[in-house]
């Protein structure tokens, strides 16, 4: 067979299968096979009248359902489906139009994501095959179903690796000038690499953080609610180990007297092998619509200065929020390792635009390391030693970790069940022949494995408890753990699971002090450590070598009913041997023995409660030297006196917190202007980019920006004048502020004054405390950027007497109208807050509601974009089903509204459809229509 294209779609809701399907298309085309990737919608637009062969990555949401992206096809393919069916039952010769072999040219294959916590395991998935399989599709590959309750990993890898030896049995790769890599030789080191690999000294990062989360943390879990168990049923299987660790004796000689007490110097250097993998873990993305698409240094791991930081939330806010600018163009002066050296000075700053994103690649917190180390009993000389995986032939490596296999395990080789006692023997003299000097630098130590390679602080998955059971000496233990990850201890599994205070690794192991798992079978069970995306708060205009970016520090209170009593239990001894694991089986479990057990520890105190801290905002907390939070934000009258002229008075707008603060650059703690502008702090951040642009103009769409019926007549140029509508709450809001000073600089460039209107709809707490940006978004609302900003605050009292120039009333009828409103008002401004805004309107759906007609008229009739950015389950969810409600109610008191829908829905404006009531159905299907014409984008976390 002739090179094809492999077609891979995929329908996601929070990005795990999004993520899974870039991965394929990204390693489809390091193999040298054409593939494209798309959301699932796209499906439905391709003609299949030959052979084509076809990827899915679908999850399951809701109670079975398919993520909202992905319910047009659904539906559509339901239907088809349905109607080949009905077909197969009529005789042939009655037949005049066969659904049956709609799809008789596909060749396809399906990855499910799901939970088996959940009802409906795949559902999505599995009713998707039916759907290909009545109307005529064909498998080439088999079908797979991964459980998020035990590790998506353990399915997805060995299919992936699979997949790709079938495609390459049948498709040929293209010649090896077009590949990008040779798939047969390891990752070759590109000039600047092999600079960084052996000349750079590269920066370090001071370990200190400024919150260490609680290491000693040791659970209450209540059995007894579980009532009477005899047996144990649904336990998963025990994994399967492969991999070894080998320890490579005086690789990486440290002075143990430069060691803290949790064993760890007080400065890490980074890593070389985190710029020389040549890809980070997942989420690493490529869009095959750009022409940029293929390029191999997109996902490439670089540093970055923070130039400045500033915490923009109030001191008395709920949540800090951090505004940092990163400096992507020089990271340091020995370092060749930046944005523009891997790209091109010229196309760096080309590449990225408004509403982009990028991920940083954050370490877990030392203490946690140590804290783990520590207690799986591994000794303090092996942790700063540089270490190698050696796997056995036949089995693929986890992808993450796949940079450090050196060895295949040979019989002799040790066991990967080796007891802690033994590590020594890790050490053996093959590896030092096989893992050279000159590779040294690519190997992790054993600390730095934990630190960057392995998520140590999300509850731990079905497999590792299952596992972590079988390496208990104490029968209790042992039992607890068997209960805790099989099918009676799901309520106890699901509690833990989704408790608010996070429940890690190591919160397991010191509540189950007699597991000693070994530390390789740990190091292969863990999932990665996922580097976390952000999106980008500034635009190219004001600084291309500089990316603003908005963040929250994550926070999690331990206050669920886990930390109330117990701290420090002592393990139980059953008088078992030690060093044998507990002989527990499903047959001989004893629920009396746990439920006895916790009965006595609800009499044990309660300990103070500490906290936890989310990985990557508390570890750049950490690294920057910010002043303290101001009293109150900088409010949507303070710049107000700036007005958009020229370029320079853009600048001088947005950049307006940099001048206040270079009059006064030592550190102030009490103004509410200052930010620290002073640092020498480098982070490693790649640039992503999603498959589903969200952009203000989107290459892979233009053209078609108006409407799903492509009006010939409406040049590019009228695309500008289409509304813009933006909703997002908290942290969502930062893209659009990029997309706002892409707007003020368009409407800069152009003759005469665009007709555009934006309208933008922002939640936040309170407007003294969280309401970021305000003073930006009062400069683009004063020069009519936007035309209107429509603010709500969901606990408006929290804050009550602040004075300020600005006057609350004022605020809140700027907020709510538009720019002449607010001189109008804020002139009249008295300095004493007292009203609130209007408290019908906590969140921004109320917003949506009050504002349902003109939001109608802007989508249906003015052909608007909306653009939501925030919270997946919360306000994307929420934000959706209004919209869908919105644009039902109001077809149904306007003729006007319907005719527009049914002309959206592709449905024939025929008295006869004009008379049918229009459903909830319809109006999500219309805003799935939207959104195929990227006219509905969301960016959602
Ligand atoms: C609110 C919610 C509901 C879910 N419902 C189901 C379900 O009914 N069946 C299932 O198998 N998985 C269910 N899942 C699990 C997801 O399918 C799984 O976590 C998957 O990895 C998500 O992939 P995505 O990030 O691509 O959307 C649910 C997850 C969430 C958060």
């Amino acid at each position: 067979m002739n090179s094809s294209e492999i077609q891979i779609f995929f329908a996601s809701e929070s990005g795990n299968a999004e993520a899974v399907a870039l991965d394929i298309n990204k390693e489809l085309s390091r193999i040298g096979i054409k593939s494209t990737v798309n959301e699932i919608n796209k499906f439905l637009k391709n003609e299949y009248n030959k052979k084509t062969f076809a990827i899915f990555i679908i999850s399951t949401y809701g109670e079975g359902e398919p993520p909202s992206n992905s319910v047009l096809c659904f539906r559509k393919l339901a239907r088809r489906s349905k109607q080949a069916l009905k077909s197969a039952e009529i005789p042939e010769s009655a037949q005049n139009d066969s659904a049956s072999s709609d799809y008789k040219h596909l060749h396809f294959c399906v990855l499910g994501l799901g939970d088996t916590n959940y009802s409906r395991f795949c559902n999505a998935s599995k009713s998707f095959i039916g759907y290909l399989d009545s109307l005529g599709a064909t498998g080439f590959y088999e079908h797979a179903f991964a459980d998020d309750g035990l590790g998506l990993e353990h399915v997805i890898e060995p299919w992936t690796s699979k997949l790709f030896e079938k495609i390459h049995s049948f498709i040929e790769p293209l010649p090896a000038s077009s590949s990008l890599e040779n798939p047969s030789t390891p990752h070759q080191m590109g000039q600047n690499e092999q600079h960084s690999a052996n000349h750079v000294e590269l920066p370090s990062w001071n370990v200190n953080r400024k919150y260490s989360s609680s290491t000693n943390r040791s659970l209450f879990i209540d059995y007894s609610k579980l009532g009477k168990v005899d047996k144990l049923t649904g336990l998963p299987k025990l994994p399967k180990l492969s991999i070894a660790l080998n320890i490579i004796p005086d690789s990486n000689p440290i002075d143990p007297t430069t060691l803290n007490s949790n064993g760890f110097p007080n400065s890490f250097q980074y890593p070389k092998w985190l710029f020389t993998s040549g890809s980070v873990d997942s989420n690493s993305s490529l869009n095959t619509n750009d022409l940029s698409s293929n390029d191999p240094n997109l996902d490439k791991v670089f540093l970055s200065r923070i130039s400045s930081s500033e915490c923009i939330t109030a001191q008395d806010a709920t949540k800090r929020t951090l505004l940092l600018d990163l400096d992507i163009s020089e990271p340091n002066q020995n370092s060749s390792i930046s944005f523009s050296n891997f790209i091109g000075n010229s196309r760096a700053s080309n590449l990225w635009e408004a509403g982009d994103s990028f991920g940083i690649v954050a370490p877990n917190d030392p203490s946690q390391v140590s804290a783990i180390l520590s207690r799986l009993g591994i000794d303090r000389n092996l942790w700063h030693l540089k270490i190698s995986i050696s796997i056995p032939s036949n089995s693929p490596a986890p992808s993450h970790l796949a940079q450090f296999v050196r060895l295949p395990s040979s019989p002799s080789s040790p066991s990967s069940h080796l007891s802690n006692e033994n590590y020594s023997e890790l050490q053996t003299p093959q590896n030092n022949l096989l893992v050279g000097e000159n590779s040294l630098g690519n190997l992790p130590t054993l600390f730095e494995l934990f630190l960057y390679k392995l998520d140590i602080s999300s509850f731990p998955k079905k497999q590792i408890l299952r596992s972590m059971a079988d390496f208990c000496s104490d029968v209790a233990d042992k039992s607890k753990l068997l209960l805790i990850c099989s099918k009676n201890g799901l309520p106890i599994f699901n509690n833990l699971r989704e408790s608010t205070s996070i429940v890690s690794l190591l919160d397991i192991l010191n509540t189950f002090k007699s597991c000693k798992i070994p530390i390789d079978a740990l190091v292969e069970l863990l999932p990665p450590l996922v580097p976390r995306s952000y999106s980008i708060s500034s635009s190219p205009i004001t600084n291309k070598n500089s990316w603003k970016f908005a963040f929250n520090i994550v926070e999690h209170y331990l206050n669920s009913d886990f930390d109330k009593p117990s701290f420090n239990v002592p393990p139980q001894n059953t008088g078992t041997d030690a060093q044998q694991p507990a002989n527990v089986t499903s047959d001989n479990f004893n629920i009396n023995d746990i439920q006895n057990l916790s009965a006595e520890l609800c009499d044990i105190a309660i300990s103070t409660i500490p906290k936890k801290y989310g990985v990557c905002s508390s570890w750049i907390d950490s690294l920057c030297n910010y002043p303290q939070a101001p009293k109150a934000i900088k409010p949507i009258d303070y710049l107000q006196s700036h007005s958009l002229i020229n370029k320079n008075s853009l600048l001088s707008a947005l950049n307006s917190s940099n001048s206040d603060n270079n009059s006064s650059l030592e550190i102030s703690t009490n103004t509410s202007n200052a930010i620290n502008t002073q640092s020498h702090q480098y982070i490693p951040i790649f640039y992503r980019k999603s498959a589903t642009l969200f952009r203000l103009v989107n290459p892979s769409s233009s053209g078609n920006l108006i409407g799903t019926r492509t009006n010939s007549s409406l040049d590019e140029s009228d695309l500008y004048q289409r509304p813009i509508v933006m909703i997002s709450s908290g942290t969502g809001i930062t893209p659009f502020i990029g997309f706002l000073e892409q707007l003020a600089n368009e409407q800069l460039g152009s003759e005469k004054k665009l007709n555009r209107s934006v309208h933008m709809y922002f939640g936040c707490r309170n407007k003294h405390l969280d309401f970021i940006f305000a003073d930006k978004l009062g400069f683009f609302l004063k020069n009519t950027i936007l035309s209107s900003l429509n603010v709500c605050f969901s606990r408006p009292h929290l804050h009550t007497t602040v004075s300020t120039a600005s006057d609350c009333n004022a605020f809140d009828n700027a907020a709510m109208h538009n720019s002449s409103d607010l001189n109008a008002i804020s002139s009249s401004a008295s300095s004493k807050l007292v009203a609130e805004v209007d408290e019908k309107y906590k969140y921004v759906q109320d917003l949506l509601d009050r504002d349902a007609e003109k939001l109608t008229d802007l989508v249906l009739v003015q052909k608007a974009r909306i653009f939501v950015c925030g919270n997946a389950i919360g306000m994307g969810k929420d934000v959706n089903s209004r919209l869908a409600e919105i644009l039902l109610s109001s077809s149904k008191v306007s003729v006007s509204y319907k005719i527009e829908m049914l002309k959206l829905l592709d449905i024939e404006t025929s008295v006869e459809n004009l008379e049918k009531d229009l459903t909830i159905i319809d109006a999500n299907k219309a805003l799935m229509k939207l959104a195929s014409a990227s006219r509905y984008n969301r960016d959602l976390w």
